[in-house]
């Protein structure tokens, strides 16, 4: 009987998570994105679901890996790798998420001439990257505290990639950190970069660009290079859920 009861309470946690992502207004976060190459989700988990997440990060059952960013020259700081099957909450997001966001990358690399199109469901793009050999889960938990900052850089992990990606920040800014801005930079060709700060409250998410996006120019469509980061946190423990789209090698 309880075990029927927590299945059941299970199901509609999950149900309502992809609801939540469904009735996100998609046609606005698909024109920021375009325009900018980054949107802020809104106020998709609980406070409740980001301490969950969070306090996840010391129990290694749930990790493949973890790094220690200094030791890489990647900042300061560190973050784990989720190992499959991934916790629920994530392995429910990743697929909602994805199924909006296809329609915006295949329109992106259409505008920039890559012949690479992407499945509807995120099972099967999955099975393209596990076929190529990239099978290992790419979902991560990151952990910085005061002083601790991330370089700017791009998630690749192999030859398959999915040009938008998605990282939830499970901590207060002014409660429980302060600093740790999450920073994008868009390099245009001839021209000097460009950096763009995103703010976000707890349980909101960035969607952002994993390496490059089109920008339409007055003679033609041109490739923009994108890198994101985090500023140095100044006090306190930030924490961040990263989901990658792709699988690593
Ligand atoms: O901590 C952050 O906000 C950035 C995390 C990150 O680099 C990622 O999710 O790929
Ligand atoms: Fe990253």
């Amino acid at each position: 009987m309880a075990i029927a009861r927590r299945a059941a309470a299970t199901d509609h946690e999950a149900t309502d998570l992809a609801a939540r992502v469904d009735a996100l207004d998609w046609v606005q976060i698909t024109d920021e994105l375009d325009a900018q190459g980054c949107a802020v989700l809104k106020d998709l988990l609980t406070p409740d679901e980001c301490r969950t997440i969070a306090a996840l990060y010391p129990d290694d059952a749930h990790f493949r890996s973890r790094i220690v960013m200094g030791s890489h020259g990647f900042g300061r700081g560190e973050y784990k790798y989720f190992a499959y099957p991934l916790p629920d909450l994530i392995a429910q997001l990743r697929p909602a998420l994805y199924a909006h966001l296809q329609g915006v990358a295949n329109r992106w690399n259409e505008a920039m001439g890559i012949d690479i199109r992407y499945p509807a469901a995120h099972s099967v793009f999955l099975k393209r990257c596990h076929e190529a050999g990239q099978s290992r889960p790419t979902p991560l938990l990151l952990q910085y505290e005061a002083g601790d900052y991330n370089c700017l850089h791009q998630d690749l992990y192999g030859e398959h990639v999915f040009p938008i990606q998605v990282a939830f920040l499970l901590s207060e800014p002014g409660r429980d950190f302060t600093g740790g801005e999450f920073v994008l930079t868009e390099q245009r060709p001839r021209m000097q970069s460009r950096a763009e700060v995103v703010p976000v409250s707890q349980g909101d998410a960035v969607a952002f660009a994993v390496h490059h996006r089109p920008v339409q120019g007055t003679r033609g469509t041109y490739r923009v290079n994108l890198r994101h980061g985090v500023s140095r946190i100044r006090s306190g423990q930030r924490h961040t859920l990263g989901v990658i789209f792709h699988d690593a090698k």
